[in-house]
């Protein structure tokens, strides 16, 4: 059984695929990446190929070269590197996970496949189990994000009894509000090590109290020293604070959800914050409005997450 070097814990940055204006890989710009992840948000592990980076959007040849960058710009600087490796044809799905073996990754992880579906938890269980006999070496974890690939099958339903098909299966990156699913996981699982990963990043601090490990997503690139400071709070119990730093990041998500938030804005936000150029998404996805850019940016400086201070003075909003 492949057993981790240590468990996946803490904070996960869901990576963005950096593009060019022309919608090439920017892979240029990945080492400048890794630094401002350790050294200015304290994230110290990636999801690489998910959702935030149109791991489903790219050609599998990119997907290997994606991977590999990460990997090797990472290394002796991040603690674990986790491939997504999920694609909607099985072959893929299996060429990505050796790959990921063979490069040295930590962890792969797989979604449900969402065009021809598995109906039930057998057909996922099966088709998962395939891809992850191909990287028999890896930790494996199940990526459950229900409101994308439509395949709704409770999490809960899926762990029971899991390692007995998935000998590798490590973990749960649980990306739904369903915090009574969460929840059972956590509890019917308590005898195994597994990492318990939550993925709704306005709501981790409720999936803390669930039970979570750790947490994958997107806003850690730009917001992880913010989710420290709660992740901080909440294991020396000062749970008053832990609140405090929730509402904060909350008060950021809740305004750029009103506005319309996905992959192309999380790509705008993050070249605003870190100054890192990571470009426009790839079709179907479209760029950021102009709109969209004045606005965030107007509230990530109110509430103090940009460097420039120009709104400091008696702002009640601030968060600093
Ligand atoms: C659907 C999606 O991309 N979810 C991300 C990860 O699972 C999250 O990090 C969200 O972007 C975040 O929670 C904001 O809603
Ligand atoms: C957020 C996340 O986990 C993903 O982008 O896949």
């Amino acid at each position: 059984m492949a057993s981790p070097k240590k468990k996946l814990q803490g904070l996960v940055a869901a990576t963005i695929t950096p593009m060019t204006e022309h919608g090439e890989i920017n892979f240029s710009v990945i080492g400048q990446y890794v630094d401002y992840l350790v050294e200015e948000q304290g994230v110290k592990n990636i999801f690489v190929n998910g959702t935030t980076g149109e791991g489903l959007s790219l050609s599998v040849s990119e997907r290997r070269q994606v991977a590999e960058a990460w990997v090797a710009k990472g290394r002796n600087k991040l603690d674990q590197v986790v491939i997504h490796v999920g694609a909607l044809s099985l072959k893929d799905s299996q060429e990505l996970a050796r790959h990921a073996a063979e490069i040295g990754a930590d962890g792969i992880a797989v979604i449900a496949p969402f065009f021809l579906k598995p109906w039930n938890k057998d057909a996922l269980i099966n088709f998962l189990k395939e891809v992850a006999a191909a990287a028999p070496t890896l930790p494996f974890y199940y990526y459950h994000i229900p409101a994308l690939t439509g395949v709704k099958i409770r999490a809960e339903e899926l762990l029971d009894g899991i390692q007995d098909k998935i000998p590798t299966f490590q973990g749960l990156k649980f990306s739904d509000t369903d915090l009574l699913d969460f929840g059972q996981c956590v509890d019917q699982n308590r005898q195994q090590q597994f990492a318990f990963l939550f993925g709704v990043d306005e709501q981790l601090l409720s999936a803390l109290v669930m039970g979570a490990t750790g947490a994958v997503g997107s806003t850690y690139n730009y917001m992880g020293k913010k989710t420290n400071q709660m992740l901080e709070a909440f294991k020396r119990k000062d749970f008053s604070s832990a609140l405090n730093h929730q509402f904060c990041i909350q008060r950021f998500i809740n305004f750029v959800l009103k506005l319309g938030f996905g992959v192309s804005q999380t790509k705008a936000i993050m070249t605003l914050v870190s100054g890192i150029p990571v470009g426009p998404p790839r079709p179907p996805l479209q760029k950021a409005s102009r709109e969209f850019i004045d606005n965030a940016k107007a509230k990530l400086k109110s509430l103090d997450f940009l460097s420039s201070t120009d709104l400091k003075d008696g702002n009640l909003e601030s968060c600093s």
